[in-house]
């Protein structure tokens, strides 16, 4: 372009300066006659000069316009310059132009791109929304659930007994439960902790006001312990939230914090620890409402997640106590739902309680009625000789596993209610009675069922009712305490004896288990024979009643046995009747409703006892039947005491056993049943009498 506008200029230039001269010679041609002749033409000499002078004029003027060698050059420099600007410059508008090109291709990728893009976030959308209604329906449920709980573990409504179970529904009403929603992270914060190790727990429960705190504060103080609580500190933040939303919320919340405590334990050490899992379980339970009897025995477990303790101390205390002390500390600002309520409701704390002793782990009894003192000293010696000291005695061991099986409490040496004082223990060939009457500091007490033989028995188990060892002790060569030396009874429950049947009986054990006549059964426990060390557990072979064992040498031959017949739950002669009975006639009493059926010479040193048999109205009849003729078959002395009302119209299955009973001419006594009026027919009646 710019060449063309200087090529331009240079050819106009060039036109006019020739335009120019051309006039200057045509002029020049005009003059010259002019000049020769100058009055022909009337021009006068001046005109002719002054045309002259124009014309020299134009001359000079043509040539200043005649540009010179060194304007040309500059001209030629600045056109090269211009020429190389424009150079760069097309050079940049090509570049540009590419430029240009690549992005506009560039734009139709980003075009079907976008298109392809839209077209995700579209389905994407979709999905989002159809998350969005799940979110909002499963929250619905969640807060249906919060709000109206179903049944969790073991048909106990709210009773969690996993981490996972409880982790669930704590972090689910976090999420739901607008009031609990600040409480998010920190309770998400606790669940992510790692657990960490085990130190020794005792832990302090009881009902409110028991006064747990002030133990826990103070046997920790006497032992060097480290005390603690749960929930711990660490969760105290979120707490009253919690217990304002009630529910499953809270029992979550409960049972997350018994695992937040054990994330804080260290694995070395004492801690003595302000209610544990005890209480979480203990609290639901007595909140359902049914009998806590009523409750299987796997709900009071203690959970597989959790670190057990190594002893819980239960502080009983009265009702008028634990409410004199829960208002003298009401001035405290801490809000708790469950003071009320125990308070209002006096069974729910009976409940809250039972449960508690029936956690299975080593739970014994302190009674917290009296003064703090006497509580720490009783706590003390329970701590001492069940936790801290040493463990490798047998008999250390036998304490501790009968304190755990809650066979007895150790405290005072006696066998806790529920606890079997006899069993049957049948060894190669030989049908022994063994009772054990309590495990304490100084050695298991056993009741000498058949005297010399009692240290052939090897095995205890403990097994149904029957709390009367006092007496039983009171009684010169009837108790036997044991020393170290022959120390070769153990005891055990029907599942947990293992190990310890593994080291003191042959390979194959016959077991005869339970108090009352309807639990009786025959069992067998058999060690594999190729590791000789674990045992099978056992099989249950036959109700007693159905296969009889060879009796070898009765170890128990009563005097007098007194068949009751009588409706559940109406007696006046009960076993503590019966004991009286016995104990007016200068006898002992036994409880003993599963006599063998064949030979019982009855030799006359063992022969003072009164033996109990009792007929309930709930109790099978044919198995009375058939343990009633195993009794007539034995030639044991029976007199029929008949407490049944007299205008009691169902006497089946009576009836059938009235007749078999009639048959054999046992004596029988109906009417007004006393302690004296019994007296007096066995007076009348027995041999021995
Ligand atoms: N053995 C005792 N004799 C008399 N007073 C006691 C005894 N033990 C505790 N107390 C008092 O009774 C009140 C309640 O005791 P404490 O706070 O230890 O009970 P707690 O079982 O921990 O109650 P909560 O479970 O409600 O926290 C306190 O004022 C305490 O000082
Ligand atoms: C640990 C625990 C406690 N609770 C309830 C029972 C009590 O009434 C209150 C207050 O107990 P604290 O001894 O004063 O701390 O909390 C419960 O229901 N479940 C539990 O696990």
């Amino acid at each position: 372009m710019a060449d063309d506008w200087i090529e331009d200029f240079e050819r106009v230039k060039r036109a006019s300066l020739f335009a120019q001269a051309h006039a200057v010679e045509e002029l020049d041609r005009a003059l010259q006659p002019m000049e020769k002749n100058p009055s022909d033409y009337k021009i006068t000499k001046r005109e002719a000069d002054r045309r002259r002078v124009a014309l020299e004029a134009l001359r000079d003027q043509c040539t200043r316009q005649t540009p010179t060698s060194e304007g040309a050059r500059a001209i030629g420099a600045r056109i090269h310059n211009q020429k190389k600007l424009l150079k760069q410059q097309d050079s940049a508008i090509s570049d540009i132009r590419k430029g240009v090109d690549k992005i506009s291709e560039l734009g139709y990728q980003l075009r079907d791109e976008t298109h392809l893009q839209v077209g995700l976030l579209d389905s994407l959308h979709a999905d989002v929304e159809e998350a969005d209604d799940a979110v909002r329906r499963e929250t619905r449920r969640a807060q249906g659930f919060l709000a109206e709980p179903g049944d969790c573990s073991f048909g106990v409504t709210n009773l969690f007994t996993s981490l996972e179970e409880a982790a669930n529904v704590v972090s689910c009403a976090v999420s739901v439960i607008g009031e609990l929603k600040p409480h998010a992270a920190a309770v998400r914060g606790l669940l992510a902790t790692p657990p960490a190790g085990h130190a020794r727990v005792v832990v302090v429960e009881g009902l409110d006001g028991s006064g747990k705190s002030t133990l826990a504060r103070r046997l920790a103080d006497d032992l060097g312990a480290t005390a603690a609580k749960t929930p711990p500190a660490s969760m105290d933040a979120s707490r009253e939230a919690f217990d304002r939303v009630g529910g499953p919320a809270a029992r979550a919340y409960y049972a997350v914090s018994n695992y937040a405590f054990a994330r804080e334990l260290k694995p070395e050490g004492l801690v003595v620890c302000d209610r544990w899992y005890g209480s979480t379980i203990a609290y639901t339970v007595g909140q359902d409402g049914r009998d806590i009897s009523s409750f299987d025995a796997s709900v009071f477990r203690w959970p597989r997640d959790l670190p057990r303790p190594a002893l819980v101390l239960l502080l009983r205390v009265s009702e008028d106590v634990r409410a004199r002390r829960v208002a003298a500390r009401r001035s405290s600002t801490t809000w708790n739902p469950w003071d009320d309520r125990l308070r209002r409701d006096p069974a729910l704390g009976r409940r809250i309680f039972e449960a508690l002793r029936r956690l299975d782990v080593p739970v014994v009894e302190i009674d917290a009625d009296q003064d703090a003192d006497g509580v720490l000293r009783d706590a003390r010696r329970l701590v001492r000789n069940l936790v801290l000291e040493d463990c490798a005695t047998p008999l250390g061991e036998l304490r501790r596993r009968a304190a755990r099986l809650g066979l007895c409490d150790v405290a005072t040496g006696r066998r806790n209610n529920g606890v079997s004082w006899t069993c049957a223990l049948f060894v190669g060939g030989r049908l022994r009675f063994v009772s054990v009457a309590g495990v304490d500091d100084f050695g298991i007490y056993l009741l000498a069922a058949g005297g010399e033989d009692l240290e052939k028995a090897r095995v205890a188990l403990l097994q149904g009712e029957a709390p009367f060892e006092e007496e039983w002790r009171a009684q010169n060569g009837v108790l036997r305490r044991l020393t170290r030396a022959e120390f070769e009874i153990f005891c055990g429950s029907q599942l947990e004896a293992l190990e310890l049947f593994s080291r003191f009986v042959p390979s194959s054990l016959d077991l005869l288990v339970g108090g009352s006549l309807g639990a009786s059964r025959r069992t067998r426990w058999e060690r594999d024979d190729t590791t000789q060390r674990c045992w099978h557990p056992p099989v249950e072979i036959s109700p007693f009643y159905e296969e009889q064992p060879t009796v070898d040498r009765p170890l128990v031959v009563p005097a007098i046995t007194l068949v009751l017949i009588l409706l559940a739950g109406t007696t006046t002669l009960d076993a503590v009747g019966t004991s009286q009975v016995a104990r007016t006639l200068g006898w002992r009493f036994d409880e003993m409703n599963n006599l063998a059926a064949d030979s019982l010479p009855p030799p006359p040193d063992h022969a003072s006892r009164v033996v109990e048999f009792c007929l309930r109205s709930d109790d099978d009849d044919d198995v009375l039947a058939t343990c009633l003729e195993n009794m007539i078959a034995s030639r044991t002395p029976l007199l029929v005491v008949d407490e049944r009302p007299d205008n009691e119209d169902d006497h089946q299955p009576f009836d059938a056993i009235s007749t078999l009973l009639g048959d054999h001419r046992v004596p029988r006594m109906e009417g007004q049943i006393t302690v004296r009026t019994v007296v007096d027919f066995v007076r009348q009646h027995a041999p021995l009498a």
